[in-house]
């Protein structure tokens, strides 16, 4: 399925604030850490946190070094980048994303480009940033990213050569070689966009765009590492698929991407299957169920399957790996076609008790009483559940809620 990426950097972009924006878009985490342990092999830790920037929620990514990074030329990490046992998707976008940095900076500082310095290309941090995106991109599955105008900042930052100018001059050599949208005026204070954000964005952005385009699958916030007053400090990314055939894949209903979760598990104390569904609710998923299954040389098992927005994918694989015995996961995507809902209140028996309407073309097609409501009703009221049910559906009838009425 064809899915995009639309990237708002209206207030700036980093390295770490892309990959943070597409990991809580629902790129795995797992498979980012291994793209960037194959780069660099026991040299760096990823980790990420939720913050807060003025106000809105966000992912933090963290990389922590674990040594003393060695000085290496742009042809020795070239040479690490081909040789890592990369997904070739990851390394494609990857190495010219890492030669595009060092031909800027090679021109900025007037060297040869094989003789670009890493720490010049970008210290440790900002390898496994750019790897990382990369692994990301490619396990989001996104064939095609788009961005708005990318906030740059202003005044300097302090670099290893002393006071830059902000854009700095490595982030004027990227926007020049690539011709990506900046804002003219982007009010914004400090160094928004570095060189590492900039660097990705000009190799993954097929072409500029105002602001996403289709159905809205997920949204992503990235943080940056300051918190700034009145302007949350974060790089967005917005997934989305297209309205193909002008909306009516799903006729007059709206159709939605989502996953499709599931493990096959043969030696879990069945006991535990309802503890599993209900973390896996309390974790995101829309809906969670088990089925039986005769699994090879006749035994029986369970299949737990779990139906989950693409950003709560992450979330729910870890309830899976974490509260079953299964050692793996699959999942697939999935078309939705739902009836529009909405809510009613209904009096039952001196009790609110809400009604879910499912309808469609302006016209009801079902009526449901909540069953929790129903369930509280019933024990507070010592009246069988299976009477107070019929009762909110014969009440729901009468209120004109019946398959068929206008809504
Ligand atoms: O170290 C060098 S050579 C350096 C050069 C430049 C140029 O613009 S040239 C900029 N910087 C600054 O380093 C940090 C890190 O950037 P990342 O892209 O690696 O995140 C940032 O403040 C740059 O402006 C360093
Ligand atoms: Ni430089």
């Amino acid at each position: 399925m064809t899915r995009t990426a639309w990237v708002d950097a209206s207030a700036g972009v980093a390295g770490d604030m892309l990959l943070a924006a597409l990991l809580d878009a629902g790129a795995d985490l797992a498979s980012v850490r291994s793209a960037v342990a194959a780069v660099l092999p026991g040299e760096v830790e990823l980790r990420t946190e939720p913050v807060l920037r003025a106000g809105q929620s966000a992912l933090r990514v963290l990389v922590g070094a674990t040594g003393m990074p060695p000085e290496r030329t742009w042809a020795d990490l070239r040479a690490r980048l081909v040789a890592a046992d990369l997904d070739p998707r990851v390394r494609a976008l990857a190495l010219p994303a890492f030669e595009l940095l060092a031909e800027v900076e090679a021109t900025v500082h007037g060297v040869a480009v094989e003789q670009v310095h890493f720490h010049e290309v970008g210290a440790w941090d900002s390898v496994a940033d750019l790897v990382g995106v990369c692994a990301a991109v490619v396990d989001l599955g996104v064939d095609r990213v788009t961005c708005g105008q990318i906030g740059l900042g202003s005044g300097s930052v302090r670099t290893q050569h002393g006071l830059m100018a902000v854009p700095v001059p490595a982030v004027l050599g990227v926007l020049a070689a690539s011709g990506l949208p900046v804002a003219a005026d982007d009010g914004l204070a400090g160094e928004c966009a570095t060189p590492t954000g900039v660097a990705l964005l000009a190799v993954l952005v097929e072409s500029p765009a105002p602001g996403p385009v289709g159905r809205v699958l997920g949204v992503g916030v990235g943080a940056g590492t300051r918190d700034t007053r009145g302007r949350a400090n974060v790089t967005r990314v917005v997934l989305c698929s297209p309205v193909g055939g002008g909306g009516r894949e799903g006729g007059d209903l709206p159709v939605e991407s989502l996953v499709e979760v599931a493990a096959t598990v043969d030696d879990l104390d069945p006991r535990v299957w309802p503890e599993v569904v209900a973390a896996l609710l309390a974790r995101g998923a829309l809906d969670a169920w088990t089925a039986p299954v005769l699994m090879k040389k006749g035994r029986p098992g369970t299949v737990v399957t779990a139906l989950v927005a693409p950003g709560d994918r992450p979330a729910v694989v870890d309830v899976l790996l974490a509260h079953t015995s299964t050692l793996g996961v699959r999942w697939h995507e999935v078309r939705r076609a739902a009836l529009h809902r909405s809510w009613r209140d209904l009096d039952v028996l001196g009790d609110t008790v809400r009604v879910k309407l499912g309808h469609r073309g302006g016209r009801i097609v079902s009526a449901t009483p909540e069953l929790e409501d129903c369930r509280a009703l019933a024990s507070r009221t010592g009246t069988p559940l299976r009477v107070v049910l019929r009762l909110a559906e014969a009440q729901a009838q009468s209120a004109g809620w019946g398959p068929g009425a206008a809504i």
